[in-house]
């Protein structure tokens, strides 16, 4: 079998490598807009599927037959509001003065694609982020980590220094729950394991 990461994310493409996993990457193209009013849950689920289904419809009928398209979609939720990556500096920082001393929830949306079958589902994780002031929140901002993130933070950056705790997986929030998608792919008979199929 031969993974494809429908993904233009540097942080998806360092996970998936850390297991030693052999995959090659295809940025897809879709839309990333969803209707008002959807669920954060929903519409990273919803995202997920999208953007493998663009990246499916470029494979031809030889490449289908042993592809296996895996692709994300990650967003912070807060009052009922899902926050996706900052327009501009303004922005990250208003995201920012909003998510500063409270909880928020992150989910990534996954979807596996083969031949045979499509699986997908998300992960939830909550993060408790500390009190900054907006001197801060300003300089964290400057260092541009803020601007392709989800909620306008880098857990695995500078924004580790705005976390207090979280609870669920680490991994989602950095962009890739690798547990989720193992089981994902152990409902299509793969595994991220050094046992899977895509050794051969
Ligand atoms: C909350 C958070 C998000 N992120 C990143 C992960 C994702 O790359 C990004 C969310 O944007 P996404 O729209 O999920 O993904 P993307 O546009 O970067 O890549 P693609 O659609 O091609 O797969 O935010 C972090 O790196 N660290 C964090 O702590």
């Amino acid at each position: 079998m031969r993974i494809l990461l429908a993904s233009g994310s540097p942080r998806r493409r360092e996970l998936l490598a850390m297991l030693g996993v052999p995959f090659v990457v295809k940025p897809s193209e879709a839309d990333e807009t969803f209707p008002p009013g959807t669920p954060p849950r929903d519409a990273v689920v919803l995202l997920a599927r999208r953007k493998a289904e663009a990246v499916w419809r470029t494979l031809d009928e030889a490449e289908r037959r042993d592809a296996v398209v895996l692709a994300a979609d990650t967003l912070v939720a807060i009052d009922q509001d899902a926050l996706g990556k900052p327009r501009d500096a303004d922005h990250a920082l208003a995201m920012l003065r909003r998510l500063q001393g409270r909880t928020h929830a992150v989910y990534t949306g996954v979807c596996v694609r083969t031949a045979e079958a499509e699986e997908a589902a998300y992960a939830k994780t909550e993060v408790r982020m500390r009190r900054r002031d907006d001197a801060w929140l300003r300089a964290y901002v400057a260092t541009g980590e803020p601007m392709d993130k989800a909620g306008a933070y880098a857990i695995q950056g500078y924004g580790s220094l705005l976390v207090e705790a979280i609870v669920g997986d680490y991994y989602n929030v950095v962009g890739l729950p690798l547990g989720l998608v193992d089981e994902l792919f152990g409902r299509l008979g793969l595994s991220l394991f050094p046992t899977g199929p895509w050794q051969a």
